[in-house]
């Protein structure tokens, strides 16, 4: 299936010079969501991963559909202020911005095999911040995996540590 069918690129959004990569039509069609949900699940397979962690908010899109499908939980990664209980938390940037992402303090036991999930690897500073988060808590990062990867970011070359799988490239 020609998954690039099913996402919008919007210029100059929400900054000018972005390229946005809208993925709502993708999640609008229940089989092109089904079949870039499975990609996933067979990557996490492989990996053999016992829980999920995805960043606010459309890795909690990607991610908790694949948890659903393996059996396995989920663990959300928020900006700051939004987990109730005990946290950690770590500063960083993005394509368009910066921010706080924390985790709770329990959501991981130590040498659990995480999967990390977003819908988009742009300049990899959110998913560099994912990592600080899981491996303070004593997670194996055994994988990482993106609907999207804009290569010509390069944001790759901060995970150079680490086994990534992106369904579709820019
Ligand atoms: O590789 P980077 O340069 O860090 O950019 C990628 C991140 O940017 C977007 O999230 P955003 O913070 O816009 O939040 P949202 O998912 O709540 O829209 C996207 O969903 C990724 O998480
Ligand atoms: N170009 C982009 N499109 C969609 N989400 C993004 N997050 C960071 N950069 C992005």
């Amino acid at each position: 299936m020609d998954l690039k069918k099913f996402v919008a690129i919007v210029p100059d959004w929400p900054k000018e010079g972005i390229k946005f990569k809208d993925i709502t039509p993708l999640m609008a069609d229940g089989e092109a969501y089904k079949y870039a949900t499975d990609q996933i699940v067979t990557y996490a397979r492989e990996r053999k991963v016992d829980l999920i962690v995805g960043p606010e908010a459309r890795g909690f899109i990607i991610g908790c559909p694949v948890a659903y499908s393996l059996g396995v939980g989920f663990a959300p990664v928020r900006k700051e202020g939004k987990l109730p209980r005990e946290t950690i938390k770590v500063d960083y940037g993005l394509e368009y911005g910066k921010d706080v992402l924390t985790i709770h303090k329990d959501a991981i036991k130590p040498g659990q095999r995480v999967l990390i999930v977003d819908d988009l690897l742009a300049t990899g500073g959110t998913i560099e911040a994912t990592i600080k988060l899981v491996e303070e808590l004593g997670g194996v990062v055994a994988g990482i995996a993106f609907l999207i990867e804009l290569t010509y970011l390069e944001g790759r070359s901060k995970l150079e540590n680490y086994d990534i799988k992106a369904i579709l490239n820019y």
